[in-house]
């Protein structure tokens, strides 16, 4: 049963059809917000006495892969960007369409909470009461009419269409009702309506901006907590809502930044530009290209790869060694005790990222690399990951527990990156519907699982060898606390300049908080949230 539209108590003032200010999508849809010339040739549209899957397949298909997309996560606890590229594919959804699907698929995900809140100002019955897919079918149907630039009409009729083909008739009718609904007031007007009641800014903040509280009040903590103003709050929740730029990797040694950046200018059809990244050397910002597209990624000599994720890895792997010897614990470090830099291990490797940058750089510089995992089929992705990097930087891929490690090889490593399982907390912007699967319940359970990780990589790496913590999550008690704790417990470990050798690779220009490790922001540095410690196991 999918409810009934509540009438009457709309918020603001009503408005004709024309009154969003949309000319609807833009000037190369049609008034059903579809391509100009594609619709006809596609049949959407058109309905048919057919079962209700054949139905479906006359609806808009850039719609109803969106639906899907939506199913998908909801039922198969699926993650959006791994389901909707398939479909995409498998459909021949392409160009315009195909970024209209992502958008809708991927901006009702991340403004669920918004709309949710919305929806339930228009329906007479608590949401959790509201058929599934029906309360889908709304959440799309609010973003095309309040987070994209759909015409009205097109959002409302064509959203009707899709629930009529996917839902039924009686839910046709329901999804009408409360999208007029929905349409008679803007953006704005609804966001005023929905906080009226929020008991501290937080709560508005997290309501507008949709994020679950605890996720907000667990950023301002962190914002707070690493030397940033809590005011910063509004503009990282609504960084978390844009969608990332793709940024590409230029593994060192194996393709120059100019070198892929020309790739794409000669290689790729269509209008691919590419910019240098802000703060690495290897990072390349591509627009307008599909990366599967480019011969340097499809052969592993470059990669997708958050420029956050790029700059902490190359700040890590630049932290000098020492010898391991008490004279250069002394100070004296030209004893001519040796300082072998030639073992790295990536702990917690899956799916490879930063193991085939790390392991083009050891290439570099005579280093190999052991790449851990403890989930076999992410240890294969890292065999992939990996592929192109020259073998002898590569000393073996394993499947293993890393809290292992430090007790089957201790001291047996230059340096270890541990790159721990995490919330995820920093990465919101590329994973649309994460924040709603998360729970406070995650933290103590990750939180755990890091401790013993950071003390087993302390334990594997030599005296004199470097350690690097990395969280894709700014939750103080996944960074700061994690390291606190575990150096509480040991007196064999220093603590290093992170935020110093994160400037090395980006230079004096960037912000940086004036603390030890680094936490970079979506906000601030255009990154993923990542957070770098960087510890030395004392000589
Ligand atoms: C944040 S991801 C690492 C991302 C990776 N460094 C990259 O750049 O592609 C954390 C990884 O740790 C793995 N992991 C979880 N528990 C582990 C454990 N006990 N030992 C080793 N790896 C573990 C997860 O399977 C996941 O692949």
């Amino acid at each position: 049963m999918s409810g009934e539209a509540r009438t009457g108590g709309t918020p603001g003032h009503e408005r004709g059809q024309g009154g969003r200010g949309g000319s609807g999508s833009p000037d190369r849809r049609d008034a059903h917000g579809r391509e100009r010339g594609a619709a006809r040739a596609r049949g959407a549209g058109q309905r048919s006495e057919a079962a209700p899957s054949q139905r479906a397949k006359g609806a808009d298909p850039a719609r109803n892969v969106a639906f899907d997309v939506l199913q998908e996560v909801a039922t198969s606890d699926a993650y959006a960007n791994l389901v909707l590229p398939p479909l995409l594919r498998a459909r021949g959804i392409r160009g315009r369409d195909a970024a209209f699907a992502t958008e809708l698929a991927y901006g009702t995900l991340r403004l669920r909470g918004r709309y949710d809140a919305i929806i339930a100002q228009c329906v007479d019955r608590p949401l959790d009461q509201v058929d599934p897919n029906v309360l889908d079918l709304l959440r799309l149907g609010a973003h095309q009419l309040l987070g994209m630039r759909v015409a009205q009409h097109a959002a409302v009729s064509e959203t009707v269409g899709l629930a009529r083909a996917r839902a039924g008739a009686g839910s046709a009718q329901f999804v009408n009702a409360v999208l007029r609904k929905i349409s008679r007031s803007t953006l704005e007007e609804w966001l005023e309506a929905i906080t009226l009641d929020a008991p501290d800014d937080v709560t508005r903040l997290a309501t507008t901006q949709s994020h679950p509280v605890w996720i907000a009040r667990a950023m301002r903590e962190a914002l707070v907590g690493t030397g940033r103003s809590a005011d910063d709050l509004a503009e990282l929740l609504e960084a978390d809502n844009t969608a990332p730029r793709v940024t590409l990797v230029a593994r060192p040694g194996l393709v120059s930044r100019e070198r892929l950046a020309g790739e794409v200018a000669h290689d790729v059809r269509g209008d691919a530009t590419t910019t240098p990244g802000r703060w690495t050397p290897t990072a390349l910002v591509l627009s307008g290209s599909d990366p599967a597209a480019i011969p340097a990624v499809r052969y592993g000599a470059a990669g997708v790869q958050d420029e956050g994720s790029q700059l902490v890895t190359l700040a890590f792997a630049g932290t000098p060694t020492l010898p391991a010897t008490s004279d250069a614990a002394a100070g004296d470090r030209s004893g001519g005790a040796a300082n072998p830099d030639e073992r790295w291990l990536d702990l917690c490797a899956g799916p490879g990222g930063k193991a085939a940058l790390l392991a083009s750089l050891a290439g570099e510089q005579g280093a190999r690399i052991v790449a851990n995992e403890v989930a076999p089929h992410r240890a294969r992705l890292v065999e992939q990951a990996l592929a192109a990097v020259p073998a002898d930087a590569v000393e073996r891929v394993q499947v293993g527990d890393g809290r292992q490690v430090g007790v089957e090889e201790p001291g047996a490593y230059d340096r270890v990156l541990v790159d721990a399982p995490c919330t995820g907390l920093g990465a919101l912007r590329r994973r649309p519907e994460s924040r709603w699967r998360r729970t406070p319940g995650d933290i103590a359970t990750l939180t755990t699982l890091q401790r013993e990780l950071l003390g087993s990589a302390l334990d594997a790496v030599r005296p004199g060898g470097v350690v690097g913590y990395v969280t894709c999550s700014p939750h103080l008690a996944e960074t700061q606390l994690v390291v606190k704790d575990v150096l509480a417990g040991r007196d064999d470990v220093e603590v290093l300049d992170a935020a110093a050798a994160v400037r090395q690779v980006a230079g004096d220009d960037i912000p940086l908080a004036d603390r030890t490790d680094v936490q970079l922001w979506p906000h601030v540095h255009g990154t993923d949230a990542m957070h770098l410690t960087l510890l030395r196991r004392r000589a």
